[in-house]
C-alpha cells in the first residue's frame, strides 16, 4: 500500500495531537510555514489512497478561511477535515462546522483537539464516505478535499439538492484550470460545461505542493464555486448525457461527430428508449404524436438528426466554442425533435 507516515505513535487522544496539530510541537517555523522534522514520521499513516496530504501553513489556512468569506452565523461544511488543521480555523469564524471525514483514525484526532479547545459544542462529526452521505443543511462549504474524489465531489454539490451560498475548495491546480475554462477556449471541457451551467467559478490562489504533509507531487489552487440564482430549465441527465455526447471528441464539428456510425446507432437506440419516458412531454410540445414515430432505419435518422444541424447552423460548428445558450437551444431541438441522449439514471461518476 501507497503509505507516508507521519507524527508519534496514535495510543492515545494527547499523543495524537502532539503529532499533528500541525506538528508544533516537534516542528519548527520558516516563514510562516511549519516544517515537521523527520522523527515524527512515524506513527499514523497518512495513506495516499484517501488523499491525505495535510496542510500545515497556517498562512495559508487562514487565507482560505478569509476568503471563503465565512459569517458568525454560517454552518460550514468541511469535506476531509483530516486532523482539523482547517476545521479549527473554522471554528473560530463560523457558529457550527459540520465535518464529514471517512478514517476513523482522523475522527478520533479530530474529537480530541476540538476538545482540547472546548469547541466540541460547535462540530459535528459525520464518519462517512462523502460520496455516500446525505448532507444535513448548511451555508457553505470549505474544504481542502481529497483529489482523487475532486469530480464527482463537485458533481455533488453542483447538482445536487443541498442549496448554499459558495464552495470554496482547494483542488489539483490542472483539474482547478479546467475548472475554470470558458467557452472558446482551447481547454473548454465537459466538466467546466457541466460545472458552469449551474454554477459560477472563480479562482483564488494557487497553493504550492511544499505547504502540504507529505508533499502531492502537483500545485494545488484555490477555487470558488457559487451556485446561480436562476437556474436554466433543462432535464440534468438529458443535459449530462448530451455533454458527454458533445464533449467525447470537443474538437470535433457537430457534423462530423453525428455522422458516425457509431454515433449514430448510439443516439437511435437511446433515443428509442427515451420515447418511452419521454413520450408525453413531446406530444405535449407538438401537440399531436407524429414526432414519436421514430425511423429505425440508421440511414433515415441520421438525416434527420444532420437536418436539425444544419437547418440551425450547427453543423460546422465545434461543441468547446458553443455558449451555454446555444447548447441548451440545440438539445431542446433535438428532444423536441424525439431525439433524445439518456436512458439510465446517471451515477455520481459520470458527470
Ligand atoms: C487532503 S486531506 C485534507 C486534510 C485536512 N483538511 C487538511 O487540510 O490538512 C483529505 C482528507 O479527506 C479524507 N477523505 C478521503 N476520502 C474521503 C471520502 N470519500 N469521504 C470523506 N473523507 C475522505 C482523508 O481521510 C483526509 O483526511
Amino acid at each position: 500500500m501507497l503509505q507516508k507516515t507521519v507524527g508519534s505513535s496514535i495510543k492515545s487522544s494527547s499523543s495524537c495531537l502532539s503529532s499533528l496539530l500541525l506538528f508544533r510541537r516537534n516542528s519548527h517555523s520558516r516563514n510562516g510555514q511549519v516544517v515537521e522534522k523527520k522523527k515524527q514520521h512515524d506513527g499514523l499513516f497518512l495513506q495516499k489512497s484517501k488523499g491525505q496530504h495535510l496542510l500545515t501553513n497556517t498562512r495559508i489556512l487562514d487565507a482560505i478561511v478569509r476568503s471563503s468569506d465565512v459569517r458568525p452565523t454560517d454552518t460550514v461544511l468541511e469535506i476531509g477535515p483530516g486532523t482539523g488543521n482547517l476545521t479549527m480555523k473554522l471554528l473560530e469564524a463560523a457558529q457550527h462546522v459540520i465535518a464529514v471525514e471517512l478514517d476513523k483514525r482522523m475522527v478520533e484526532i479530530l474529537r480530541a483537539r476540538v476538545s482540547d479547545h472546548a469547541l466540541q459544542h460547535k462540530l459535528t462529526i459525520i464518519q462517512k464516505d462523502v460520496l455516500k452521505t446525505d448532507f444535513p443543511e448548511f451555508d457553505l462549504v470549505v474544504a481542502n478535499i481529497p483529489y482523487n474524489i475532486s469530480s464527482p465531489l463537485v458533481a455533488k454539490l453542483v447538482y445536487g439538492s443541498n442549496t448554499f451560498r459558495t464552495a470554496t475548495l482547494l483542488l489539483q491546480k490542472e483539474f482547478s484550470r479546467r475548472l475554470l475554462a470558458n467557452p472558446g477556449d482551447s481547454d473548454f471541457n465537459r466538466l467546466a460545461v457541466n460545472v458552469k451551467l449551474l454554477a459560477d467559478v472563480k479562482f483564488v490562489m494557487d497553493v504550492s505542493k511544499r505547504e502540504f504533509v507529505p508533499p502531492p507531487k502537483v500545485d494545488s489552487s484555490v477555487v470558488m464555486i457559487t451556485p446561480k440564482e436562476v437556474k436554466p430549465d433543462v432535464d440534468v441527465r438529458e443535459w449530462l448525457a448530451f455533454t458527454r455526447t458533445c464533449f467525447g471528441k470537443k474538437n470535433k464539428t457537430l457534423g462530423s461527430m453525428f455522422r458516425q456510425k457509431k454515433k449514430v446507432m448510439e443516439l437511435l437506440s437511446l433515443s428509442e428508449a427515451g420515447i418511452a419516458t419521454n413520450a408525453s412531454d413531446v406530444v405535449e410540445e407538438q401537440g399531436d404524436n407524429r414526432l414519436l414515430c421514430l425511423d429505425t432505419d440508421a440511414s433515415v435518422f441520421k438525416e434527420r438528426v444532420i437536418g436539425i444541424l444544419k437547418s440551425n447552423g450547427f453543423e460546422d460548428k465545434r461543441p468547446s466554442k458553443l455558449s451555454h445558450g446555444q447548447l441548451l437551444r440545440l438539445l431542446s431541438l433535438f428532444n423536441q425533435a424525439a431525439i433524445f441522449f439518456h436512458s439510465l439514471p446517471m451515477d455520481l461518476h459520470d458527470y
